[in-house]
């Protein structure tokens, strides 16, 4: 008898899947839980370390609720004169879409809460990505649409750069086959480097 082939798309291995359910739920609690009057911090170390080039697009995050809300930084690099585009999610399956943003333009509203600018699509060169939990080794939990490894892998020369409050730093997270690898991770209290 020889095995079934598995489908070729595969997704996590049952075990892995199961312990990042677990972990979900960890995090999203610790996340509710958090003093956010610290997470302007991380905004502000998000501007250091980006030192937007005029022209340089970069895919920011529109919080959906309890996240770290980004719109603030989101402003300081437009008027510094990065190209901010924000995601629009489609159908599970499928990388992330990204669309110009402006803060005069209009908002949409999308799946699961989400919302998206109205503009036209533009591939970023660098990407923001929300982390519901991480570790030190560079590991990322997000709500498990595996939106943001999909679309990374779509960027592989961008740079990618993870954020979270320091209350998302999990002992260890499994890896699965399609994790992306990110450049960076920024919280209130430090920045890791991954490369
Ligand atoms: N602000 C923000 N925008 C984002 C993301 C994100 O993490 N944060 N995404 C990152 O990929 C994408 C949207 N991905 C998502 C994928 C699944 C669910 C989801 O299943 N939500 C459940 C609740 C999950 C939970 O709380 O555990 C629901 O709405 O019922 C939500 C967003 C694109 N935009
Ligand atoms: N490029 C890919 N091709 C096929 N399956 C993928 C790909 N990227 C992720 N997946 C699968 O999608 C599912 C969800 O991924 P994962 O648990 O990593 O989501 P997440 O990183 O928490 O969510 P998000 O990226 O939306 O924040 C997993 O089964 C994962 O293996």
């Amino acid at each position: 008898m020889v095995a079934p082939l598995p489908p070729a798309t595969q997704g996590d291995p049952p075990d892995i899947a199961a312990s990042k359910v677990a972990l979900r739920k960890h995090c999203a609690a610790a996340l509710r839980a958090r003093d956010v009057t610290r997470d302007s911090a991380i905004a502000d170390r998000l501007m250091q370390l980006l030192q937007p080039r005029p022209g340089q697009i970069i895919a920011g995050v529109w919080p959906l609720p309890d996240e770290v809300d980004l719109r603030p930084l989101c402003h300081r690099l437009h008027a510094a004169g990065a190209v901010l585009v924000l995601p629009e999610t489609p159908p599970r399956g499928n990388p992330l879409i990204f669309r110009r943003w402006s803060p005069d333009c209009t908002m949409l509203s999308g799946r699961f809460g989400t919302q998206h600018p109205e503009g036209d699509c533009l591939a970023p060169q660098t990407v923001l990505v929300p982390l519901l939990g991480f570790d030190r080794a560079g590991n990322r939990l997000g709500y498990g649409g595996g939106y943001y490894d999909r679309t990374l892998a779509t960027l592989p020369d961008a740079a990618r750069i993870g954020y979270a409050p320091s209350t998302q730093e999990v002992e260890s997270l499994p890896a699965g086959p399609h994790d992306q690898p990110l450049s960076c991770i920024v919280t209130e209290k430090e920045t890791l480097r991954f490369d």
